[in-house]
């Protein structure tokens, strides 16, 4: 899932801050232990969740996707003081393992991990969030957008993951996960509630601002 070119992927990289030594520990052992690597924010993608996390400096943020945390310990790191992050993964499998990497890090306070389906957990947080992060399943990204839109404080953000899918929505004929994210591009830029902006990074975030009720 990169759209950019080798070569400028890896002298992003190189003329980035790096990775700290936990985050890049998740980064090779999720490689070498856990299906469907791809998933993980990665290096540059990671390092740029933390700055705009430290942009906004929340004091919530809702991530829907957590795979192994790496995203989740990223925008953490722009917390204000006693802030907190709510991340939701249907995955159960991993929960030991990012359980770990939340306690390495010292944020069992700060970072409350729930195991679900996020469609049935969102309705029941009772929270205004200044940072969403959307990267769960595409085939439901419009549905999370409804359901977390009232939840975000005016002049708060959203960002979602993977609206580049590769580069495929540019087909008009394409498999089902992309015409989801098609869809999803196209509300959210019809939508007079927010501003957006497609980064070209990685493979595509798209940043929303919501400018009024
Ligand atoms: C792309 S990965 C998240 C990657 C992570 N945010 C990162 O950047 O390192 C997507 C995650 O969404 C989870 N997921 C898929 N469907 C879900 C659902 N209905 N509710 C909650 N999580 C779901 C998957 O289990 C998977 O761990």
């Amino acid at each position: 899932m990169n759209i950019l070119n080798e070569a400028i992927q890896r002298y992003a990289e190189q003329h980035t801050n790096e990775e700290s030594p936990l985050l890049s520990r998740i980064n090779r052992d999720t490689h070498a232990q856990v299906m469907m690597p791809r998933m993980l924010s990665g290096h540059l993608q990671g390092r740029l969740l933390a700055m705009i996390s430290a942009m906004i400096h929340p004091k919530r943020i809702l991530e829907i996707g957590t795979y192994t945390g790496y995203s989740a310990l990223c925008l953490a790191e722009g917390l204000a003081p006693q802030g907190k992050l709510i991340t939701l993964d249907i995955n159960e499998e991993l929960e030991g393992r990012v359980r770990k990497y939340i306690a390495e890090a010292g944020l069992q306070e700060a970072i409350d991990y729930r195991i679900g389906d996020a469609g049935t957990l969102i309705p029941g947080i009772e929270e205004v969030f200044d940072l969403v992060f959307i990267d769960a399943d595409k085939e439901r990204y419009s549905k999370y957008y409804d359901l977390v839109i009232d939840k975000v404080r005016p002049g708060g953000f959203i960002l979602a993951d993977n609206v580049l899918r590769d580069g495929k929505v540019l087909d008009e004929k394409t498999d089902k996960d992309t015409r989801a994210i098609q869809e999803f591009n196209r509300k959210i830029h019809a939508d007079p509630r927010v501003e957006n902006v497609l980064l070209p990074v990685r493979d595509g975030i798209m940043l929303l601002r919501k400018v009024s009720l």
